[in-house]
């Protein structure tokens, strides 16, 4: 075969298994039965061993780097990570929508959604390939996690439109995961992670991507940068459209307006939280148009536009709840 028609057929193998990967892991729907994908994925190995020369960091054999690296690379973010602002009382979510309606001048609706108690991972495509995985480090500056972020099994490798786009969500590792390394790490007598988002980034943020592929981790992405790529206008809509490009979102959300049907929402998963299969510590409030928060802005450290509130610890549960709801 000459090296013409093998870089046509690698392309062809390279689009096939990453699409067929990304659907079997994020949406639980397989595309091809098992033996047809291993079958394809041998004929790209013996493609690639044939003609190295044609080998892509994109490729499905690449995605477990070889070496182990010695530090991670600085990532600068264009557009600042920030954090949340946090309320911890019914009183307190009144008071933030009050601020808002009186910065807009009428009620609004907000996107509500669980807040997954993970570390803030962003995810940088370029002409759709997957270019660059980073930790929100101080906002502004992160890690280089892209070897990592390529062991992920619901993170897409190539979008369905060769587009340059940036996206946000939580990296976090499910509560059996995490339950099972640490069962593992007691039996070999090394030390175990207090919680499963210490786990989800002690195991991110591994220079060995080797580890962190072993560590079952998993995401929820939750913000579009630029949602103009995807021709979205609300953040329900952002969620809906990302999962449609094959990012893993959480359906568990709702819009609500003017906090219509936030109560019982709160009250809905401060007692399902113990149930899920991953870490939740609170819901996040949005407002759901796009151009109302931009209009809205940010403060320094917190947008204006959004509020976190958080769940009194889980043990503390009980208490709390009689204080906050009498
Ligand atoms: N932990 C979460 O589940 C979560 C975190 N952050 C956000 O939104 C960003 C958007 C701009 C600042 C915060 N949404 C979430 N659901």
């Amino acid at each position: 075969m000459d090296q013409q028609s093998a870089q046509q057929e690698l392309q062809q193998l390279r689009s096939q298994l990453n699409q067929e990967r990304t659907a079997y892991y994020t949406n639980d729907a397989p595309l091809v039965e098992d033996h047809v994908y291993d079958q394809r994925y041998e004929r790209l190995l013996a493609l690639e061993k044939q003609f190295p020369q044609l080998v892509t960091p994109n490729s499905p054999s690449q995605l477990v780097g070889g070496q182990v690296l010695p530090e991670f690379s600085k990532v600068s973010h264009e557009i600042p990570m920030l954090s949340m602002g946090d309320v911890f009382s019914w009183q307190e979510l009144e008071e933030f929508n009050q601020r808002i309606k009186k910065a807009v001048g009428h009620a609004v609706d907000y996107c509500v959604e669980l807040k997954i108690d993970g570390l803030a991972l962003s995810l940088v495509y370029q002409q759709g390939h997957l270019q660059q995985g980073s930790t929100r480090g101080d906002g502004q500056i992160g890690e280089d996690v892209t070897k990592n972020v390529r062991t992920i099994k619901n993170i897409p490798v190539d979008l369905p439109q060769k587009v340059d786009l940036e996206v946000r969500g939580e990296c976090f590792m499910p509560k059996e995961s995490f339950q099972k390394l640490n069962n593992q790490r007691e039996q070999d007598g090394e030390n175990v992670f207090a919680n499963p988002r210490n786990a989800a980034a002690g195991s991110l943020r591994q220079l060995n991507a080797h580890v962190t592929q072993a560590r079952d981790l998993s995401t929820f992405i939750y913000t579009v940068v630029e949602p103009a790529v995807l021709g979205v206008t609300t953040q329900a809509q952002a969620l809906e459209k990302m999962q449609a490009w094959g990012f893993h979102t959480n359906v568990d959300y709702f819009v609500s307006h003017d906090l219509e049907g936030l109560q019982e929402f709160i009250e809905k998963y401060q007692t399902l939280r113990n149930d899920l299969p991953y870490g939740i510590d609170g819901i996040v409030l949005k407002v759901n148009d796009l151009a109302l928060q931009q209009q809205l802005g940010n403060t320094v450290k917190v947008p204006r536009w959004e509020i976190a509130y958080k769940f009194p610890p889980e043990e503390a549960q009980t208490k709390i709840k009689e204080i906050v709801w009498t």
